[in-house]
């Protein structure tokens, strides 16, 4: 059994943070761990309000799992403050884990699940440790400073991560004006990509797309398959979970963490090298 962590937030709505990275784990039948940086008061229409933990909790939470388990791969979601990404920073320094960043920054409904001076911290000490960092535009936009909106500042931003450390780059197109396609686009350290482009599905159900898109990488990545699997099938995960919706709740409702068993076998994603 391959054992996986999730860092990140809890939503009280259960489908974005902690609560959609265990649902994904056990899904794609890993053992799922976490450690939880901050509790949201939240459900499909917002953001209520956000209680951080106390980095040395967090601390002991990491450590109470290093001590017990031997973990496969790391992922990290809403982390909050600066403290904390120094604290889950310093941490995984010295392990020889898979680590992948879902840089959260604002919820769907707009409120911020990371503060402002954070931001540094994220590129300075947790970035240059990442397996894979996956942002969606708006992130990639705040983390190289650019405007996103055509294919080549899509590769420069991707470019500017590489050389921040990070191995490989997912830039997540949900956010891109493509009506008809969601494409996300892959770099490696080594020069090579490729892009994924599925069906653009016409929901407002996306809240936690980006935590189900990480989390499914992470089983993924944690199972030991070779990482350009990892990242076709995480999007076929995703790509399930938004085309079968659930409509739970009135505002941003969930994806279906369910949807990617049953469906598995008919999900085209076109790929372009
Ligand atoms: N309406 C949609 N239809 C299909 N896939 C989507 C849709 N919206 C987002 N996606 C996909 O969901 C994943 C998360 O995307 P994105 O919305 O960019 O990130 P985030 O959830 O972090 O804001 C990506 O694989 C993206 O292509
Ligand atoms: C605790 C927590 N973590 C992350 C998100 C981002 O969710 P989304 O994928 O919808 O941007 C969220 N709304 N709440």
């Amino acid at each position: 059994m391959h054992i996986v962590t999730t860092i990140a937030g809890s939503d009280s709505g259960g489908g974005a943070g902690i609560q959609a990275d265990l649902k994904t784990f056990q899904e794609l039948k890993v053992f799922g761990t976490s450690v939880i940086t901050a509790l949201t008061a939240q459900n499909t229409l917002g953001v209520y309000d956000v209680l951080s933990i106390d980095p040395s909790f967090i601390e002991k939470q990491f450590y109470a799992l290093l001590e017990d388990f031997s973990i496969s791969a790391i992922k990290t979601g809403m982390l909050f403050s600066a403290d904390v990404i120094q604290t889950i920073a310093n941490i995984m320094a010295d392990l020889d884990i898979p680590l992948i960043i879902d840089p959260v920054m604002i919820a769907k409904g707009g409120e911020s699940l990371l503060q402002q001076q954070a931001i540094e911290a994220l590129r300075c000490y947790l970035l240059p440790l990442a397996t894979v960092i996956m942002p969606n535009i708006p992130e990639a936009e705040v983390l190289t400073g650019k405007k996103i909106d055509t294919p080549a500042s899509i590769k420069q931003a991707a470019h500017t991560l590489l050389q921040l450390g990070a191995r490989c780059v997912v830039m997540k197109g949900g956010h891109l004006s493509d009506k008809k396609f969601a494409t996300d686009y892959v770099f490696f350290k080594d020069g090579r990509s490729f892009s994924m482009q599925t069906a653009r599905i016409a929901t407002n159900n996306t809240h936690g797309t980006g935590c189900t898109f990480s989390a499914a990488l992470t089983a993924f990545i944690g199972s030991n398959l070779p990482i350009d699997q990892a990242i076709l099938e995480a999007k076929k995960f995703i790509q399930l979970a938004i085309t079968h919706d659930l409509s739970i709740g009135n505002g941003y409702g969930p994806t279906n963490h369910f949807a990617y068993h049953k469906y598995k076998g008919f999900c085209e994603v076109i790929i372009h090298e």
